[in-house]
């Protein structure tokens, strides 16, 4: 599959105003690959927002090499734009125009024809509010109304910069929705978030960034699977003594307040085996699967930790 954005060794150094500076973006590489819902997640101030504006020419970078759609970029934006929507800041729109005629104005100053105004309404679940003023709508509903401003020029690449950011669980749902169903239409969707549980279940792919750089990049399930330290919750009549013969049958054994957990284990029918023989008998025994949380800490972490010992 064709790559729709490839960045590699982005840099970007903000200079303060009394001579200071702050490295945002220190060598970030990132692949988004065409037709997918690509996660770009970073801890706040990780450099999310200055690569996707970077990206889009709306500030420009030290060093580094992107291409969008094909074409290097900042150089060919010009070309590439027509088939980009993005949101990158919150839009503002006028309280006092209805949806439709907001979108009806900015489809007239982008030469859209006007048929796209109700076929985006329709995406993004706007129809029967179009005629109610912008002031009346919730956030979830401007943020709808600010994708179907996005979705006018029909994109073949749709960037969104936290676009779950202050919608309540019901908001979030529906944008979700709604990116699987441009995904599903063939449109590459990058979001950037941190409400990582959403994250895992709308992206197929993510880049984590932290400091800066990508940590880790690739399909969800990759990613996850990266992480994944083989551990077993095990619940057993005497959890002492049965983390005891585990360990000294040579398991690498954490023992917690309510049981023990068991770790970087292939075969897990090795713990009930070895206890069953010493007449312990396993009542329950649970994948530790990582989610795309506790990835996300664990390597966020450890960036920081390398920055401190640096
Ligand atoms: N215009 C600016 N001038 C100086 N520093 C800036 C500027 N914009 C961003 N920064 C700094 O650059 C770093 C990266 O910021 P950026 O907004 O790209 O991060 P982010 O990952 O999008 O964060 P968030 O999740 O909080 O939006 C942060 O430390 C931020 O304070």
């Amino acid at each position: 599959m064709a790559a729709v954005i490839e960045i590699e060794g982005l840099r970007k150094t903000y200079k303060g105003l009394f001579g200071g500076e702050h490295r945002a973006l220190d060598g970030l590489d990132l692949s988004v690959t065409a037709g997918q819902v690509h996660g770009f997640l970073g801890p706040n101030g990780s450099g999310k927002t200055t690569t996707l504006r970077t990206l889009l020419g709306l500030i420009r970078a030290d060093a580094g090499r992107m291409v969008l759609l094909g074409r290097e970029v900042p150089a060919a934006l010009p070309q590439v734009m027509d088939s980009i929507g993005a949101i990158v800041e919150s839009p503002q729109f006028f309280g006092n125009f209805s949806g439709r005629k907001t979108l009806t104005l900015l489809a007239q100053a982008g030469g859209v024809p006007l048929s796209r105004v109700d076929a985006v309404l329709e995406l993004v679940g706007l129809t029967d509010r179009a005629r109610d003023r912008v002031k009346g709508y919730s956030l979830g509903m401007r943020q709808r109304l600010a994708v179907a401003s996005a979705l006018l020029k029909e994109p073949k690449l749709l960037i969104l910069d936290e676009p779950a950011n202050g919608l309540d669980p019901a908001g979030i749902r529906e944008m979700r929705d709604l990116m699987r169903d441009l995904a599903a239409d063939g449109v590459t969707v990058v979001l950037s978030s941190h409400i990582l549980g959403e994250v895992q279940q709308i992206c197929d792919s993510v880049t984590i960034v932290a400091k800066g750089r990508a940590i880790v990049s690739g399909p969800v399930e990759h990613v996850l699977a990266s992480q994944d330290r083989g551990e077993y919750r095990v619940r057993v009549d005497q959890p002492l003594l049965a983390a005891e013969i585990l360990t000294e049958a040579g398991a690498q054994v954490d023992v917690h307040e309510d049981g023990f957990v068991v770790r970087d284990l292939v075969d897990p029918s090795w713990i009930t085996r070895t206890l069953a023989a010493r007449e312990l008998f396993v009542a329950e025994l649970v994948p530790l699967r990582p989610d795309l949380e506790s990835v996300f800490l664990t390597l966020t972490d450890s960036v920081d930790q390398q920055v401190g010992v640096r």
